[in-house]
C-alpha cells in the first residue's frame, strides 16, 4: 500500500499504517482513535439467520459482538435448497449460502446468514462441519467450524437418508440435542457445544468483513 503523501487521519502527521479503514501514524492515540470511531460505525444492525434454531441465532449473536459489535438478530425459517443433511463441503456450503440470500431477501437487514451442518468424508472418516455464510447483498464470505468425527452409527444413518440429529438423540438419550449442545456435547461433556461451533464458522465468516482485513479481500 503507497503511503506516500498520505496523512494519518486522526492528527494530520505522515501515515504509515492502514488501520481500521483508515490512513495512520504508529501513535497508539491515534491507532484507539480509529479504532473506537470505527467500532462506533457499527451501531445497531440487523443481521436475518435463515434458521429458527436458537443453538445458531445466538451464536452469530455472539459471533458478530465478538466481530463486529451490537447486533440485532431475527431468525427466520428458510429453504436451504438441499438436503436435510448435506454430504460434501460443496452441498454443506451450498445450503448454508441459500439460507443466507434467502434469510436477506426475507428481512430488511444488513446481512443474512446461513449455518449448514454437513458430513464431509475424508480417508474413510465422517467428520461434521458447520459451515457459515455472511451475504450482504452483494457479496459472500465463508468461514468453516472446527470438525469433529460422528460415530460409526451416527455417520452410517446419514448415509441412509436419516437425519445426524435423530441418531444423536438416541444415542444420547437428549431431546432436539441439535437444539441444544449438540452431540459435539453430549461426546465432549460440554466442553465444546454445538454453540461453539456455530459461533466459530461466523466468526471465520466474519474475518474479511473487519475493517483492518477489507482491503485485503
Ligand atoms: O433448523 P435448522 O437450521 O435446519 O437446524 P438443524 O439442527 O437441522 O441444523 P442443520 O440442518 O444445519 O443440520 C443438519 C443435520 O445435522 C444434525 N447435526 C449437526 N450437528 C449436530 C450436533 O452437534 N448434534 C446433533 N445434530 C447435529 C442436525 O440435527 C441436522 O439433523
Ligand atoms: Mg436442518
Amino acid at each position: 500500500m503507497d503511503f506516500e503523501n498520505k496523512k494519518c487521519e486522526i492528527c494530520g502527521k505522515k501515515a504509515e499504517i492502514f488501520l481500521f479503514g483508515k490512513f495512520l501514524c504508529k501513535n497508539e492515540k491515534c491507532i484507539e482513535e480509529a479504532k473506537k470511531l470505527s467500532m462506533a460505525r457499527h451501531k445497531f444492525r440487523v443481521v436475518a439467520v435463515g434458521s429458527t434454531n436458537p443453538v445458531k441465532i445466538e451464536a452469530v449473536k455472539e459471533g458478530f459482538e465478538k466481530v463486529l459489535g451490537a447486533v440485532e438478530v431475527i431468525g427466520v425459517d428458510v429453504d436451504s435448497n438441499v438436503s436435510s443433511h448435506p454430504i460434501g463441503l460443496e452441498e454443506t456450503y451450498l445450503g448454508a449460502l441459500n439460507r443466507a440470500k434467502n434469510a436477506f431477501e426475507k428481512v430488511q437487514c444488513s446481512y443474512g446468514v446461513g449455518i449448514e451442518a454437513g458430513l464431509i468424508e475424508v480417508g474413510g472418516h465422517y467428520i461434521d462441519i458447520h459451515v457459515c455464510v455472511v451475504f450482504d447483498g452483494v457479496k459472500e464470505t465463508v468461514g468453516l467450524s472446527q470438525g469433529f468425527e460422528y460415530p460409526k452409527i451416527v455417520a452410517e444413518n446419514v448415509l441412509k437418508g436419516i437425519e445426524g440429529g435423530k441418531t444423536a438423540e438416541e444415542i444420547s438419550g437428549i431431546k432436539d440435542i441439535g437444539k441444544n449442545i449438540g452431540l459435539i456435547g453430549y461426546l465432549t461433556d460440554n466442553n465444546i457445544t454445538r454453540k461453539d461451533l456455530c459461533r466459530d464458522s461466523v466468526i471465520m465468516a466474519l474475518i474479511p468483513r473487519m475493517m483492518k482485513n477489507i482491503y485485503l479481500y
